[in-house]
């Protein structure tokens, strides 16, 4: 790394989309955001902002057919605007990676070991790792000179005590098979629940926090004076709350049922539950912008995987309110968490005798802003928080590479 190379571009690689930022750590500004979405169908676009240059937001639409492609496309777009992968002032690219494991609790600069590592928990990142690993193989292909950074998902989650990350299931069985909740999203909750006690005005030591990170996947926190001691992911991203495509929490024999009753494959029940069941399975569409359109014009069926969602959501409130035992904010955070403001209202209607309570003309403001939503009178402060994954792993990854 040069004294001059103060850059770090992030990938958030998803299973359809890539989210990236370029940033100088230096300055502390953004130079660059976008996203790549429905990448792999024929309606993928590309939005890119290049901020540097104070341009415009330009919007490609076009099949753009992987995540290498995607890669390519977002280097063009950067390079348009000067802002090109091979910078000398780029001093790393930081990914974010979902799963790993036990073995990476700190960000971790990629060489072919880390590489095989991530390569060996695809099984338990399905939708996830094959993703990230191919925006690190492209990223090193472009520059094979540059620190590529690991940031993980799972690290935030790691001081979970033995008694939450256990499934109570056999020990040798578990052990031999590194079967444990691992949980996910933790570099969000990690942001989050700090970004929460500084607008509480306290120290993260002081306070504890449930963190809602509702997007397309979703997971709750419970965050006890800074570390998290719980959270509703387990060994894959597929526990917990009802998600986008995902089913959350479910009673595990129904799997069996499938495969003995209903003739289905191992692979058929994966995509059932990963990809074809949460909110997509129950109405039909996973974007609560529509589903809230659907309620409004009287429909049943998206009112009830709303109402279902909004359950589940509730049930890991009032754990997380007993596993904290004093709970002194609640955040949503997340696209949903972040811009839907009847989720919040109804996840929270009803809990004011756990001093829980959301004012709805501050729920209703929109604001890129963390901002509390609970009256003044309220015990809990109720909170809306934007994440940015990006910005905390750049802060890592250039810590990292800086020391
Ligand atoms: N204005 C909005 N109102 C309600 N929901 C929204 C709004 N904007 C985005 N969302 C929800 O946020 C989801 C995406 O959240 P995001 O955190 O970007 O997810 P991911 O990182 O998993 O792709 C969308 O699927 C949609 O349900
Ligand atoms: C881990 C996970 O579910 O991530 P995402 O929300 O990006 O799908
Ligand atoms: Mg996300």
């Amino acid at each position: 790394m040069t004294a001059t190379a103060t850059r770090v571009l992030v990938l958030n690689s998803g299973s359809s989309s890539v989210k990236y930022q370029l940033l100088d750590m230096h300055l502390g500004t953004r130079l660059a955001v976008g996203l790549v979405e429905r990448i792999g169908e024929e309606s993928s676009r590309l939005a890119h902002t290049p901020l540097a240059t104070g341009g415009a937001k330009r919007e490609t639409e076009g099949a753009i057919a992987d995540h290498e492609a995607a890669l390519k496309a977002v280097a063009a777009e950067l390079a348009a605007d000067g802002l090109g992968l091979d910078s000398p002032e780029l001093a790393a690219i930081g990914h974010r990676v979902v799963h790993g494991g036990l073995k990476f609790t700190e960000p971790t600069v990629i060489d072919d070991a880390v590489l095989k590592e991530i390569e060996r928990l695809v099984p338990v990142a399905p939708l996830h790792n094959p993703a990230n690993i191919t925006g690190i193989r492209t990223a090193r292909a472009l520059r094979p000179d540059l620190p590529q950074v690991a940031v993980f998902d799972t690290a935030f989650h790691t001081t979970m005590p033995e008694y939450a990350a256990r499934y109570a299931i056999d020990v040798e069985t578990a052990d031999a098979h590194r079967i444990r909740r691992y949980g996910f999203h933790g570099t969000s909750h990690a942001y989050v629940s700090r970004k929460t006690a500084a607008l509480l005005g306290k120290d993260p030591s002081e306070v504890n926090v449930i963190v809602l990170h509702l997007g397309n996947g979703a997971s709750a926190s419970a965050v006890a004076g800074g570390r998290c001691v719980d959270t509703s992911m387990g060994l894959t991203p597929l526990e917990g709350l009802v998600m986008g495509t995902r089913s959350g929490d479910i009673d595990p024999a129904v799997t069996f049922h499938l495969k003995r009753v209903a003739g289905m494959s191992e692979d058929d029940v994966d995509v059932l539950l990963n990809k074809k069941s949460g909110l997509i399975g129950l109405c039909g569409d996973n974007d609560m912008r529509e589903i809230r359109r659907r309620i409004d014009e009287g429909d049943e069926r998206a009112r009830l995987a709303f109402d279902i969602y909004i359950h589940r959501l509730k049930k890991y409130i009032g754990a997380y309110s007993a596993v904290l035992g004093r709970v002194d904010a609640v955040a949503f955070t997340a696209g949903v968490g972040e811009n839907a403001a009847p989720v919040r209202e109804a996840a929270v209607a009803g809990l004011e005798e756990m001093g829980l309570a959301v004012d709805a003309s501050l729920n209703a403001v929109r604001s890129d802003e963390p901002r509390l939503i609970s009256p003044e009178y309220a015990r809990v402060a109720v909170a809306v928080v934007p994440t940015d994954e990006e910005l905390e792993i750049a802060q890592q990854t250039y810590a990292l590479v800086s020391a």
